[in-house]
């Protein structure tokens, strides 16, 4: 039911502000693209695409739930959405503005565009208690990954093509250490990191030192969309534990060496026709249309 183009004659110049919002936060942090685009998949994984993960001041929303404190980008949002309410108000919904925002900063970022199908609605609900057991987490095992990706319609090769989304962005040293230092309290390392990444790691992430500092998850290549993660996630590079299992099980492995051109030679462009296509799946996960939820006033609030 979505459509695009949706909003080009109730709003024409919607997409046009997301863009060059996106674009002034983007210059003046490029790192802001890995926040917005993940910001759209923890949308999608719960309640569907529909702006939940954006309500703010709530103690039972969503955004305060373990695995969303870490998000990033929600101030973009805010400043598109009063944005285009001045030229249209009540027209454009949030969870649309989010889609678009994560098109455009993977088309910033050097990735490639695509046309986002919009008309979704937003949500009346938002629940941290919801989060946990739709989205993924780093600890998964691959069947619990491929599990929760099928629970909302998206299948094993979808998977891997949407977590090439960690191409971008970055993670902490709270997420990873157990992997360096005591990995299922074996009191050695990972067996599947690399030997010199590990002791990249381990200079970059000492056992008991601070666990924000930051570890970009595509090793050398943290703000180009680029499928040089793939290539870390052969190489025993992956930051994650979920990112290196997915060289563990068969079909993933597949998709990974695929993306990484060791089938057949040069491949990367394969990763951004694909990477589009999964994205417009993601991207319409459990949307709400028509005269279902509302479309709101402020992203960060009920009506
Ligand atoms: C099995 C699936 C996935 C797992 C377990 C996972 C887990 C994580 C974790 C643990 C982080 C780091 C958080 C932090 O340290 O604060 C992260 C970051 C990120 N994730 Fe995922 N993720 C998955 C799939 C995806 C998908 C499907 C997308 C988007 C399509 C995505 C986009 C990102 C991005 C861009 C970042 C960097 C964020 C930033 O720099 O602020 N992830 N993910
Ligand atoms: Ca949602
Ligand atoms: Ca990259």
């Amino acid at each position: 039911q979505l459509k695009t183009g949706f909003y080009s004659s109730s709003c024409p110049k919607a997409e046009a502000i997301v863009r060059s919002t996106v674009e002034s936060y983007f210059k003046k942090d490029p790192t802001i693209a890995a926040g917005l685009l993940r910001l759209h998949f923890h949308d999608c994984f719960v309640q569907g695409c529909d702006g939940s993960v954006l309500i703010a001041g709530r103690s039972s929303a969503e955004r305060n739930a373990l695995p969303n404190l870490g998000l990033r980008g929600f101030e973009v949002i805010d400043d598109a959405k009063s944005q285009i309410e001045v030229s249209c108000p009540g027209v454009v919904s949030c969870a649309d503005i989010l889609a678009l925002a994560a098109r455009d900063a993977v088309d910033l970022s050097d990735g490639p565009s695509w046309s986002v199908p919009t008309g979704r609605r937003d949500g009346r609900v938002s629940l941290s208690s919801q989060v946990s057991k739709y989205l993924p987490s780093p600890l998964d095992s691959i069947a619990v990954q491929k599990q929760k990706f099928a629970d909302k319609g998206l299948d094993d090769h979808d998977l891997v093509t949407l977590v090439g989304a960690h191409t971008l962005g970055q993670t902490h040293c709270q997420f990873i250490r157990y992997r360096l230092y005591n990995f299922t309290a074996t009191g050695n390392a990972d067996p599947t990191i690399n030997q010199s990444f590990l002791s990249q790691l381990r200079a970059l992430c000492p056992n008991n030192g601070d666990g924000t500092i930051p570890v970009p998850l595509d090793k050398d290549s943290q703000t180009d969309f680029d499928t040089s993660f793939f290539k870390n996630v052969r190489d025993g590079n992956g930051v994650l534990e979920s990112d290196q299992r997915l060289w563990d099980d068969a079909a993933t492995r597949d998709v990974v060496k695929k993306y990484a051109g060791t089938i057949r030679g040069l491949l990367g462009h394969r990763f951004d026709i694909e990477f589009r296509q999964a994205m417009v799946k993601m991207s319409s996960i459990d949307v709400k249309t028509g005269t279902n939820g509302e479309i709101r006033k402020a992203c960060s609030k009920f009506n």
